[in-house]
């Protein structure tokens, strides 16, 4: 049996929520062996960010080559990359060992309001991540922010997928954890057609790490193999499962259940 294998170049989460913290934990979910190149240190928890320390390119550049020379991954997600010039590292490396399966979460505000992404590293993110991304998960506001556009409603995000997919993403899909509809609908492009997931809106407030939650869910999926559809689907159920069994920890915005996907099947 080979054992399929995920990286995650991300932020660390101190408080266990987000970041690499919620990936590695959906990735052991989904029994996928989980890896990690971390690109900066949050201190931050359910009421919060705190500080954000982001790594020297140095040390991120050793954490991907390290992984690079031996453990190849089957498939790969980034979140936070903080600034313009780690993002055209992490970029140059995934093209220089031609990983494929890239899911790019674009992340950018913390639900708490902190900076995650530098404004000016917008730019660096549409011309050199963008593109070789096989899957992009923007929120509602991280799309506004890509394309410009004003987004109220299911044919703006379709026009905000359409844009995106013209800077060579091979999939979109406009998560609709912001939008004002009683489902949370997500909407998938794939470059000629439109599909989206719908599921009953939850009414919590622990919804720390939702995006990253779901991006990693969809890595894992594909790295064991699964289509981009099928990894829409899983990824959907995986963090419905999460939002809807919530851990109740901390007493702000707390994280969701991890556990909760494995034992909705038990
Ligand atoms: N209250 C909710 N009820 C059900 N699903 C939700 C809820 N909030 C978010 N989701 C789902 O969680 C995922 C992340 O959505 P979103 O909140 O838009 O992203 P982000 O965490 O990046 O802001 C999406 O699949 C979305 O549909
Ligand atoms: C290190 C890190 N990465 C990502 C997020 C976004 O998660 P959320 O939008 O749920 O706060 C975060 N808060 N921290």
């Amino acid at each position: 049996m080979t054992t399929a294998k995920a990286l995650t170049i991300a932020g660390s989460d101190s408080g266990g929520g987000a970041g690499i913290q919620a990936d590695l934990k959906t990735f052991q979910e989904l029994k996928v062996f989980g890896m990690s190149a971390i690109t900066a240190v949050t201190a931050q928890n359910t009421l919060g960010v705190d500080g954000v320390y982001p790594m020297s390119l140095e040390a991120i550049e050793q954490q991907i080559e390290c992984i690079a020379v031996d453990l190849k991954p089957d498939a790969l997600k980034t979140g936070m990359l903080f600034n313009s010039e780690i993002i055209e590292l992490v970029a140059d490396k995934i093209k220089q060992y031609k990983w494929e399966n890239l899911v790019v979460d674009p992340v950018m505000i913390a639900k708490g309001g902190a900076n995650l992404l530098q404004k000016e590293a917008i730019d660096a993110m549409k011309k050199k991540l963008l593109p070789i991304a096989t899957v992009l998960t923007p929120n509602i506001p991280e799309a506004e922010e890509l394309t410009g556009l004003n987004i109220q409603n299911m044919e703006d995000r379709k026009e905000a997928a359409k844009r995106l997919s013209a800077l060579g993403v091979s999939n979109v899909i406009i998560k609709g954890g912001h939008g004002k509809e009683k489902e949370s609908v997500d909407l998938l492009y794939d470059g000629t057609c439109f599909s989206s997931l719908l599921a009953k809106r939850i009414p919590t407030k622990n919804t720390h790490g939702t995006g990253c939650t779901f991006s990693a869910a969809i890595t894992a999926a594909l790295a064991n193999g699964y289509s981009v559809k099928d990894a829409f689907q899983l990824g959907k159920d995986f963090i419905h499962q999460a939002i809807k069994m919530d851990l109740h920890i901390g007493s702000g915005h707390g994280p969701t259940n991890h556990w909760a996907y494995q034992e909705s099947k038990r």
